[in-house]
């Protein structure tokens, strides 16, 4: 059996499209939503994240406005970036691109947005309100988007048993939180888990989001199972560089029953979730009701 390939750009074209409808719809109130994001530094995939940002709030009707700063700007002048864009009326989501210089306290500077902006859903307030099942949170956008390509193969994840493969802030912790919205019964694994292989056998749902180029093996996986590969790894193969995820594709297909692409699956749809998040977050500042 060859699983379901889930197509994560598609899936985020065919959202885009809807959002464009309805940042349309909301700018009938005589607003436009805007996005702000801060750039530090020269790491070159942060700057096409950015730029693939930055193109697509504008396709989707929405202001854009960057913020690039050297990578040797100085905490306090972070965070009186991001008190002006909190006072700043136009700006509804404001987003620090991860990661940040060392020498820069992130914790501190992202605690420093008003977590009504907080389109990245990082802020503790959100954290907060998202595990309190509070539906004014503005929740991490990966984590949305992996629920959401999960539910275009399988809308009813009631009694599910869900391996979640990482523990972060940005992904393992919220994504965990949703699935328990989604009535999976949920297991987080991490570095320090005992006989991770074996665990992964009993999920119906493998979410993997450890940072392991291609942890994830072809005997992990229950047969059916449904494989969400967040990872992101750029290795050197046969004399170039190679996109490969935290899952080995090509054995987990042969069992799994449905899985995500990398390129093309988790990414786009965390891009698709930053647009909504911001809308969210315009429509709850102007009073209007959530999306
Ligand atoms: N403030 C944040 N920083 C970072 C986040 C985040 O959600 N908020 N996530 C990642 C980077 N990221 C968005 O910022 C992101 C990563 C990957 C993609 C994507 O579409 N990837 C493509 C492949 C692109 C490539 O060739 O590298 C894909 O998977 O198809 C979009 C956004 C860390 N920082």
């Amino acid at each position: 059996m060859s699983a379901r390939i889930i197509d994560g750009k598609a899936i985020a074209a065919g959202l885009r499209a809807e959002l464009k409808e309805k940042v349309e719809a909301f700018g009938k109130t005589g607003r436009t939503p805007g996005l702000a994001v801060v750039l530090v530094g020269n790491d070159p995939a942060s700057a096409v994240y950015v730029r693939a940002k930055a193109r697509q709030t504008v396709d989707a009707g929405m202001q854009s406005f960057e913020h690039r700063l050297p990578e040797v700007v100085s905490q306090d002048q972070l965070m009186r970036l991001v008190e002006t864009l909190n006072d700043d009326f136009a700006v509804d989501g404001i987003l620090v691109q991860l990661p940040l210089p060392p020498h820069i306290d992130a914790t501190a500077l992202l605690s420093a947005v008003d977590p009504a902006k907080d389109v990245d859903g990082f802020h503790p307030i959100n954290a907060g309100r998202l595990a309190t099942g509070d539906t004014r949170a503005l929740s991490p956008c990966t984590p949305l988007g992996c629920i959401h390509l999960l539910k275009s193969v399988e809308p009813d994840l009631t009694g599910a048993h869900a391996v979640v493969l990482g523990r972060s802030n940005i992904v393992g912790k919220p994504l965990a939180q949703l699935l328990l919205g989604e009535n999976c019964t949920v297991t987080i694994a991490h570095s320090r888990t005992r006989d991770i292989a074996d665990l992964c056998r009993t999920a119906d749902v493998v979410v993997a989001a450890a940072g392991q180029p291609e942890m994830v093996r072809g005997d992990w996986i229950k047969r059916g199972a449904l494989v969400i590969d967040v990872g992101i790894n750029r290795i050197a193969r046969d004399g170039g560089y190679r996109l490969v995820g935290d899952v080995a594709f090509d054995e987990v297909c042969d069992r799994a029953g449905a899985i995500t692409p990398v390129p093309g699956g988790v990414g786009p749809m965390t891009i698709a979730y930053l647009l909504q998040n911001t809308l969210k977050a315009a429509r709850q500042r102007s009073g209007a009701a959530a999306i």
